[in-house]
């Protein structure tokens, strides 16, 4: 549904995409993961044709999008939420686009009440919207045209965690009916909760990606027990890399080897997991690390 290729993106000496290569998946959110400045919004710009590349390319639906007949009304795309008209009503701007990609005006009430803008709201002046409702009306353009794909840069910006809690529920419901979701944020947790697959981003170059579960699975064991120095030393005499850590012993195997191996040394454990969200978070933070200001602080 989405192909970027080798995408690179040069603003002089600054480089802020650098050969990125990814898909997305029918029926899948991917979350497109970063630190501030890491170049997501970047790659969102040239993918909707708003950027020329510098090389590379990308394609929606098998096309470049500018390639695409009237794009509008098979991908939707919130790129960013505060560049609407302040002096239109909400209705007057979705009106305004569903007459550019040529969608029934009854199709306006059915996308306001997707997103749960009411009447009262639709009529007042964009100037007036708070950051969510100007989130929601956004979502509420990018679904107008009954789309098969959706881009949106930071859409749980803004949102209150009712409003983030709702607008997974609407975007899994997408994917789910087969759509594709391309989705960014500089949150982890936000991304975990709905992405079926994961793209990082770390100074214009993906540094990770894949299904959530396998990112997770491959993340190993968390461990404690009564000796964790013989644990080490029995995981490691295992082949499995192991280490003490403040939050337990971190080791690269599955939780059901660990036992087995901790059981064979009669070690008495106390709690084992797998690394999971942690250690996605921890994945994250050391593969964006180069990034990060506050390393560099
Ligand atoms: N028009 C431009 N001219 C010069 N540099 C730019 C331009 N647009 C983006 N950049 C630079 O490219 C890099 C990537 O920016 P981008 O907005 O894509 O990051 P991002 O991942 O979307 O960040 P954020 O999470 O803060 O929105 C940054 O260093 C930014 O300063």
């Amino acid at each position: 549904m989405i192909r970027v290729e080798n995408l690179t993106k040069r603003y002089g000496s600054v480089t802020a995409v650098d050969g990125a290569t990814f898909t997305v998946r029918p029926g899948t959110v991917t979350g497109f993961l970063g630190p501030n400045g890491a170049g997501k919004s970047t790659v969102m710009r040239m993918l909707t044709g708003l950027t020329p590349p510098t090389s590379g390319h990308a394609t929606v639906l098998g096309r470049a999008y500018r390639d695409l007949p009237n794009a509008g009304a098979h991908v939707g795309v919130m790129l960013d939420a505060s560049a609407q008209h302040p002096g239109r009503t909400g209705r007057e701007a979705l009106t305004l686009a569903s007459i550019a990609i040529g969608v029934p005006r009854t199709r306006v009430d059915e996308v306001l009440r997707l997103v749960g803008l009411t009447d009262d709201e639709a009529g007042r002046r964009v100037r007036t919207y708070s950051l969510g409702m100007r989130q929601r009306l956004g979502l509420a353009g990018a679904f107008l045209g009954e789309p098969r794909v959706l881009v949106l840069d930071e859409p749980a910006n803004g949102l209150d965690p009712q409003g983030i809690h709702w607008m997974r529920g609407l975007l899994r419901d997408f994917a789910d009916r087969g759509g594709a979701v391309l989705l960014s944020s500089h949150l982890l947790a936000e991304v975990q909760a709905v992405a079926d697959d994961i793209v990082v981003i770390g100074r214009g170059r993906i540094v990770a990606q894949g299904p959530v579960a396998e990112l997770v699975d491959g993340l190993g064991a968390i461990a404690r027990s009564l000796d964790d120095a013989a644990l080490v030393a029995a995981l490691e005499a295992a082949g499995h890399a192991a280490a003490a850590t403040a939050s337990g012993v971190v080791v690269e195997a599955e939780p059901v080897d660990v036992a087995r191996i901790a059981l064979a040394a009669g070690i008495v454990v106390t709690d084992l997991r797998p690394h999971g969200a942690q250690g996605l978070e921890d994945l994250f933070l050391r593969l964006t690390a180069d990034d990060a200001r506050e390393v560099a602080a």
